[in-house]
């Protein structure tokens, strides 16, 4: 055992806290994220809410290992180092392909080859996957013919193969109709049980209120960190999604370029 944190409540976590210490990130000569410090308790629902281009999905590129940023990022894990599942905000690709979502689940679960089929260990785990997410009927379907929120489905059903001890989602609910909602929240109950991490970039306030344990705020910096029924008051929010200070950055611009 490490000396993760706890949330103080339900199972014992087998998901990691996870550490960032003023990490910044440079890209070419902007600035994205600025001096980042902020914690996620082992096991907990914690969500990222900012406005666009505040630095969420970057953040969560760097928790991926896949920026070059600078400070500190530790994952203190309970016991051993388990799976992290990753849901991307969207999935590009030609719709036109003639890629089921039997293919897609293949292409993302197993090494062998798509073309070759389900390799017989995933293809249990990937009918379970396709079941929570309510899209097992659905599964010889072209991905080209899903809609956005049937896509979204999937896109979370390979995000939970292997049975990911930390989940990183970018925007997992934004094409999700009323009932993909419901299946998001279910979700959610299922891996808090789990002592499952969930570390959740949502726009959805309302929806962080009711189902997130605890939320940072993100402009290039950290705004805010807390609980949310204490930290998302409707000042902060106001401050938060507030066009004026970007404005205000648009003026140090040329003429010609902020018009
Ligand atoms: N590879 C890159 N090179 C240069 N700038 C980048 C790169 N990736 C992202 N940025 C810039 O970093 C800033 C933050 O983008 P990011 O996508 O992280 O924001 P976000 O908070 O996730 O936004 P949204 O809510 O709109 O998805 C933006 O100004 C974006 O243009």
């Amino acid at each position: 055992m490490t000396g993760a944190p706890t949330t103080g409540q339900g199972p014992a976590p087998r998901g990691p806290a996870i550490d960032f210490r003023q990490v910044s990130l440079t890209l070419g000569r902007t600035d994205i994220l600025r001096d980042v410090s902020f914690a996620v308790k082992a096991g907990s629902v914690h969500a990222l809410v900012g406005p666009n281009g505040g630095g969420k999905s970057s953040l969560i590129k760097t928790l991926l290992g896949q920026m070059p940023h600078r400070g500190r990022l530790a994952l203190d894990w309970p016991h051993e180092p388990g799976a992290i599942g990753y849901v991307p905000q969207a999935l590009e690709f030609d719709r036109g392909l003639p890629m089921t979502v039997n293919d897609f689940m293949a292409a993302m679960t197993q090494r062998r080859p798509a073309f070759l089929g389900l390799a017989r260990r995933r293809a249990a785990d990937i009918s379970a996957a396709l079941e929570r997410v309510g899209m097992a009927d659905k599964r010889k379907r072209r991905m080209g013919a899903l809609s956005g929120g049937e896509r979204q489905r999937v896109l979370l059903a390979q995000g939970m193969i292997p049975a990911p001890s930390l989940l990183v989602l970018d925007e997992p609910m934004s094409a999700l109709d009323e009932a993909g909602a419901q299946v998001y929240e279910r979700l959610l109950c299922d891996w808090r049980r789990a002592g499952v991490t969930v570390f959740w970039v949502e726009h959805d306030l309302q929806a962080v209120r009711e189902l997130a344990d605890h939320v940072t705020g993100l402009n290039r910096g950290v705004l805010f960190d807390g609980k949310p029924a204490d930290v998302l008051t409707p000042q902060r929010l106001l401050e938060l999604f507030s066009t004026r200070p970007r404005l205000a950055v648009v003026s140090d611009e040329p003429a010609e370029a902020a018009a």
